[in-house]
């Protein structure tokens, strides 16, 4: 049968050798390494590789060119999703990211795109300034718990734009949700016997390779149960008067004023808000951990960040918004952060809708297509020295070296772009302006008194983060440390008030 299936006269994109009947199955490299590995493949291959599991085309882009022409010239042909069986199975399936391109994936990307457009991104700052200084005020009383802290921070900022919910303490219902959230997308990016056939599923839990069995079933209860209450409880709140003003509560109320609030369309509401976080929180806590152990390495930086904050700033007060544009360095820190480590080094995939032919060869339709992004920001063409930490390569020249951050290699392409990009943006300029005013990274100390040089190594799923590494964090002055502790208290009597 396969002998008989017409060939493609055209080839498909090259690769590393195959086996013949498993085709890349045991070449494909392991999540943790892949980027890397497809960026070693494109210097022998080129910059469009394809690979071949089990009859399944997978086609990685290694370049800004590639992937510009194919996901977002060509958008329109590029921006299905493959199949993701874990995250299907775990009561993921209409969360917006994994919907296939059709009807239902428009009707939620309307509705998740209209609360993070641009303008209306804006009126969000207040509380991302507010909930900065309570990052700023936890990095303080506990510095060890830094990874604590850059997950609470956007994840708070999340709920109370999502839900009207104030995140207010450690053990708080939300806070859970949301890292149960990141252990589902860790778990489920590993590979399992569910991603060769959705038969596996009916495996019983003990047979070997079956660890996903009891995992789906003990995990998707919870899933489904939290996905689904947090509307019905801005819901109760509404009708009771008591519900602050949310994306939630702005979808809930219109729906309601047109007789159109239909269980189906109060469940779409459901999965939009779920979305939010499960889209937001993980990969802007990671952003952040990212740019700790880039000041931890790049001591020079991390001065330079802070004296260009005091010239414009000065030390009476945080740096807010409305300094942003007078702080360019500042800016190039955030960008380079995003650039020297992507926080999903292989993007999402995206699938092909059509058969399509690209520089003389064939991509199928049906083929996943995976945009490399740490390709992009390697590549040396775009990029002088790519693998150090320069910030100072986006000033424009004489002053810097002009260079160009690649948006797409951080929030993707086309039509699946990352539609939080703008709330994401803001987050993480005013978290890394104001910890660089007030603090300083530094190497740990041993208990001897030696200085502990960090290795700081990555861990990846669907996103990358660097494994705990050991620093010490303080506040840069007596004067700063009194700045931290009046913007919060000042913070959390406007809460009380
Ligand atoms: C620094 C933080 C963030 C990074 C690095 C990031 C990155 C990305 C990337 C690379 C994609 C895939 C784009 C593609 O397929 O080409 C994506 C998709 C998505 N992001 Fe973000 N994101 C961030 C923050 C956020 C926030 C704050 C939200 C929510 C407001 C969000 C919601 C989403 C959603 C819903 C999708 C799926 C879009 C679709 O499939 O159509 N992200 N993001």
């Amino acid at each position: 049968q396969i002998a008989r299936r017409r060939r493609p006269r055209l080839p498909y994109p090259p690769g590393p050798p195959a086996d013949s009947v498993i085709g890349h199955l045991r070449t494909m490299p392991d999540i943790n390494d892949a980027a890397q590995v497809f960026h070693e493949w494109s210097q022998s291959f080129g910059d469009v590789i394809s690979l071949n599991t089990l009859g399944k085309r997978v086609v990685v882009l290694c370049s800004q060119e590639a992937v510009t022409d194919l996901l977002e010239k060509r958008s329109f042909k590029y921006a299905d999703r493959p199949s993701f069986p874990m995250y299907e199975r775990l009561g993921w399936k209409d969360l917006l990211v994994y919907l296939p391109y059709g009807p239902y994936f428009r009707k939620q990307r309307k509705m998740l795109q209209a609360p993070f457009e641009k303008e209306k991104v804006s009126t969000y700052r207040l509380v991302e300034e507010q909930e900065a200084c309570v990052l700023l005020y936890g990095l303080l009383n506990k510095p060890e718990a830094m990874e604590r802290h850059v997950h609470r921070y956007p994840t708070a900022v999340i709920m109370e734009l999502t839900y009207g919910h104030r995140v207010l303490s450690e053990d708080d219902d939300y806070l859970c949700a949301a890292e149960n959230v990141a252990e589902v997308l860790h778990v489920g990016a590993q590979a399992s016997l569910l991603d060769v056939s959705p038969l596996f599923e009916h495996l019983p839990a003990w047979f070997p390779g079956a660890w996903f069995v009891r995992y789906i079933a003990e995990t998707r209860p919870k899933v489904m149960q939290r996905m689904l209450n947090s509307v019905s409880d801005v819901q109760q709140q509404l009708a009771s008067g008591e519900a602050k003003q949310s994306i939630v509560s702005e979808q809930v109320e219109a729906l309601s004023s047109e007789g159109q609030l239909t269980p189906e369309n109060k469940y779409d509401v459901s999965m939009v808000a779920y979305q939010i976080f499960a889209g937001g929180a993980e990969t802007s806590h990671h952003t952040l951990s990212t740019f700790f152990a880039c000041m931890l390495l790049n001591p020079e930086v991390q001065r330079k960040g802070h004296e260009e904050i005091m010239r414009v700033v000065g030390s009476g007060r945080l740096p807010d918004f409305t300094d942003r544009d007078s702080l360019p360095y500042v800016e190039c820190i955030v960008e380079e952060s995003q650039r020297w480590h992507p926080v999903l080094p292989l993007g999402v995939p995206h699938q092909v809708m059509e058969d399509d032919e690209y520089r003389g060869m064939h991509i199928p339709k049906g083929a996943t297509v995976i945009p490399n992004a740490r390709s992009i920001t390697w590549d040396e063409r775009h990029y002088h020295d790519p693998r150090s930490f320069k910030p100072e390569r986006f000033l424009p020249k004489p002053e810097g070296a002009g260079e160009t951050f690649s948006q797409g290699a951080v929030f993707g392409w086309g039509r699946r772009i990352c539609p939080g990009r703008y709330l994401a943006r803001d987050m993480v300029w005013i978290a890394i302006a104001r910890i660089l005013a007030v603090f300083e990274v530094q190497k740990a100390h041993d208990a001897a008194g030696n200085i502990v040089e960090p290795a700081i190594e990555f861990v990846t799923s669907l996103t990358s983060h660097p494994k705990p590494f050991p620093y010490d964090l303080r506040p840069r002055s007596d004067a700063a440390e009194q700045l931290i502790r009046q913007a919060y208290d000042m913070h959390m009597a406007n809460i009380v008030t």
